[in-house]
């Protein structure tokens, strides 16, 4: 039996969402049909856009493409609106924006819609590395985890980094904050989404320990994970190279969703 191609929507059209989509078409092209790119309405979209790819100005419009799978990679303010517009048209709403989830509310109200109409979010590994691992591990408890995150100046800047340090001057690895998941992404949305993943996989928020540091002699972005507990001990350092046209986001988000894409239309997800 011949499986329908997936119906894929990406929400933003940055640096994320335009190297999903180039991976996609170079290597599962009759498996996956990007029907609709979701922008804001003041976006201007450059060329680039997939021939077929409708482009989608408001949340609302989405039910319309009946995609099966949704993907934000936006920015923390568009979860809300497209997720809860992806939860009741699509199976599955895939968000990279995880800061979003410090606010309860919103995690909250999108896992109810989730529940009636039977669908389902997904946070992906994203930038990191061992997160299998760390969320098998929470089902026993869990004493310790902490995540660090290393980038050069360049990714730190236009963020709260900018107050605390001149980042132009730094000559050492410098800590920028030290202190829970919810109040590094909260700060750093740009920059710390990461630590909610590593947060949900394994002991929330609020316990979950966070070091960010820029680093002068960085020359990409690198998260530590170092956990605690009844499994035994866990340390991961992934070192991973920034995307081209964003020196906030690694390679690796890009490659870990195009992955979690594949897997669902491969007969062998690996
Ligand atoms: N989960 C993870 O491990 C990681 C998450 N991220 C996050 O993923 C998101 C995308 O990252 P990049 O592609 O590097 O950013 P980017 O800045 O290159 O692209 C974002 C795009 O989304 C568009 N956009 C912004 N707000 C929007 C909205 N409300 N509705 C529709 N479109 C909107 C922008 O115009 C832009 O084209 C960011 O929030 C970033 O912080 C980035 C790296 C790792
Ligand atoms: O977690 C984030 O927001 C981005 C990040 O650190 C990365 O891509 O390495």
């Amino acid at each position: 039996m011949t499986r329908k191609p997936l119906r894929l929507t990406i929400v933003g059209w940055g640096a994320i969402a335009r190297r999903v989509a180039g991976l996609l078409a170079e290597r599962v092209p009759q498996d996956v049909t990007l029907v609709a790119v979701g922008v804001r309405e003041t976006t201007a979209i450059g060329a680039g856009l997939p021939a077929g790819a409708a482009l989608l100005r408001h949340p609302d419009a989405l039910a319309a493409v009946a995609p099966d799978m949704v993907i934000e990679a936006a920015g923390r303010a568009a979860v809300g609106p497209w997720g809860e517009a992806a939860l009741r048209s699509a199976d599955t709403f895939v968000v990279s924006s995880t800061s979003a989830f410090c606010d309860t509310a919103l995690h909250d109200r999108l896992i109810r819609i989730a529940e009636d109409r039977g669908s389902r979010i997904v946070i992906p590994p994203g930038a990191l590395g061992g997160i299998d691992a760390l969320s098998a591990a929470a089902a026993l408890p869990l004493d310790e985890v902490v995540h660090t995150i290393v980038k050069p100046p360049a990714a730190w800047r236009g963020t709260a980094a900018e107050a605390l340090v001149v980042l132009d001057r730094i000559e050492s690895p410098t800590a920028i904050f030290t202190g829970s998941a919810r109040a590094a992404a909260d700060r750093f949305p740009q920059n710390a989404n990461a630590t909610v993943i590593t947060a949900l996989a394994g002991i929330g928020l609020d316990r979950t320990r966070v070091v960010l540091v820029a680093d002068p002699q960085a020359t990409g972005n690198s998260h530590r994970l170092a956990a605690r507990g009844a499994f035994g001990t866990l340390e991961v350092t992934i070192e991973n190279r920034a995307l081209a046209d964003n020196p906030k986001s690694s390679e690796m988000t890009a490659l870990s969703l195009a992955r979690l894409v594949e897997n669902r239309v491969r007969t062998l997800a690996r």
